[in-house]
């Protein structure tokens, strides 16, 4: 297992609602990401239970989680270890009263 994909999984395994994002949830530095921590925030989500890492900051996680996941884009989030989507994929999952339930359990 490569360096960063070893840091990304104890990342991934030790946040229960873990983004992937460009800026922090309190100052997003994209639209999309700013649009994520929305998301979450709607779904009943404290900000403080959100744990973010900022890829603007990090090069090699900026890369390195696309390969994790096999997924071109930022933001992404994980619940519990798992990969859920980006923030279109949210969006749906939203919309449909599924990512309320995924976050609540
Ligand atoms: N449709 C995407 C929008 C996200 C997106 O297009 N992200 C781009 C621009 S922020 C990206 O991550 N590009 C690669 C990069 O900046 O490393 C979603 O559902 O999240
Ligand atoms: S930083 Fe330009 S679209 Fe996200």
């Amino acid at each position: 297992m490569s360096d960063v994909h070893q840091r990304i999984d104890q990342l991934v395994k030790s946040n229960n609602i873990l983004l992937f994002m460009k800026g922090s949830a309190s100052f997003p530095q994209c639209g999309f990401s700013g649009r994520a921590v929305q998301i979450l925030k709607a779904c009943g989500v404290e900000a403080s239970q959100i744990a973010t890492v900022n890829v603007l900051e990090d090069d090699e996680i900026r890369q390195g989680i696309k390969d994790y996941s096999q997924w071109p884009t930022i933001p992404q989030l994980y619940v519990k270890g798992e990969f859920i989507g980006g923030s279109d994929i949210m969006m749906e999952m939203y919309e449909s009263g599924e990512l309320k339930k995924l976050l609540a359990a």
